[in-house]
């Protein structure tokens, strides 16, 4: 059964005028497009592409030139519908005197959400978004990874159905990021939709199921990350070591299938994988300082710093 749509997308166009009425900038041409429930989607593009142009039109806070847009099955500028929605912007505004659970409780009043419920889910934020330790500080003693967390936090104090993400994780060191995308996963995991915009691809393409990418305010891809991904020209096989011989033998298939060999190679991990490993590493063995190897010394051990 195909899952229902939470945002439907038709032909919508937005044009800025000028002070006096006139077109200064076509942001979006006829756009189309659907996200469907409890998918994660990523709207790709350039700087100027339109993405935040059509987020705003889905918060109702832009009136679209022309087109339809429907929002959990409701017209974009119905503003009762923001209730269900939760947004974090690319620079969230807080208030930097309040600590963490006031900033959600305050967040929690504006819902007219009752006080037992503001208390109950302003722990589990915190807890969800890992700032349990600096639930009582200031939010401007917060370091820009901790300031995007309780952004997140706040922006799903309504515990919305749909969530929009502008820019998640822009700013955040790796550990962060990783930390950002196992919560968009979280939510995922919690039925909810998400709908976000970056510019970061390797952490669009860890996090999204589908994907858009717009350009000049058009829609110039559109579909599901692992397929737009996947190159149709070649073919990869992954096996454990292989003796010289068997790569000769493998040489003589591929001649037999007029294929031509462009690599054989030992599959790597990626940067932020080993980055990880190595803190973790660091945190699970304190005291072990790597030392570079001689030339004739190649199998040299970390060597302990404990005294
Ligand atoms: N208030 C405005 N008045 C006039 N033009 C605007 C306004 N807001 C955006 N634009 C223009 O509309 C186009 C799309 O802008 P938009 O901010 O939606 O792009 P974006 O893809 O979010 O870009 P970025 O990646 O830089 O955030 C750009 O040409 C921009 O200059």
């Amino acid at each position: 059964m195909q899952a229902e749509p939470v945002i439907e997308i038709k032909k919508l166009t937005k044009i800025y005028r000028d002070f006096w009425g006139r077109q200064k900038v076509r942001a979006l041409n006829s756009l189309s497009l659907d996200v469907k429930k409890g998918e994660v989607f990523g709207l790709l593009g350039p700087n100027g592409s339109g993405k935040t142009t059509t987020m705003k039109c889905l918060l109702g806070l832009l009136f679209p030139t022309s087109g339809e847009i429907s929002v959990l099955g409701r017209p974009a500028n119905d503003v009762e519908k923001n209730e269900r929605i939760g947004y974090l912007p690319e620079e969230s505004y807080l208030y930097r005197f309040l600590n963490a659970e006031e900033t959600l409780d305050f967040y929690g009043r504006l819902f007219k959400i009752s006080a037992a419920e503001r208390r109950e889910r302003t722990q589990q934020l915190i807890e969800m978004v890992g700032l349990k330790n600096a639930r009582r500080r200031q939010l401007k003693e917060y370091s820009k990874g901790m300031t995007r967390r309780i952004g997140l936090a706040q922006a799903l104090i309504n515990n919305p159905d749909l969530v929009m993400l502008d820019e998640p994780t822009s700013g955040l060191d790796p550990i962060g990021t990783r930390e950002m995308k196992d919560l968009i996963i979280q939510l995922k995991e919690q039925g909810k939709t998400v709908i976000m915009c970056s510019h970061l691809l390797a952490d669009v393409q860890d996090v999204c199921d589908r994907i858009a990418i717009l350009y000049g305010g058009e829609l110039k891809e559109l579909g599901n990350v692992e397929d737009l991904i996947q190159s149709k020209e070649q073919t990869c096989i992954t096996s454990t070591e292989l003796p010289d011989e068997a790569i000769t033998e493998i040489d003589a298939i591929l001649k037999k299938y007029n294929a031509e060999k462009i690599s054989v190679e030992h599959p790597s991990t990626n940067l932020e994988e080993l980055f990880l490993k190595t803190v973790q590493e660091s945190i699970d063995r304190p005291g072990q300082r790597f030392v570079p190897a001689n030339d004739g010394d190649k199998n040299q051990e970390p060597v302990s710093t404990e005294s």
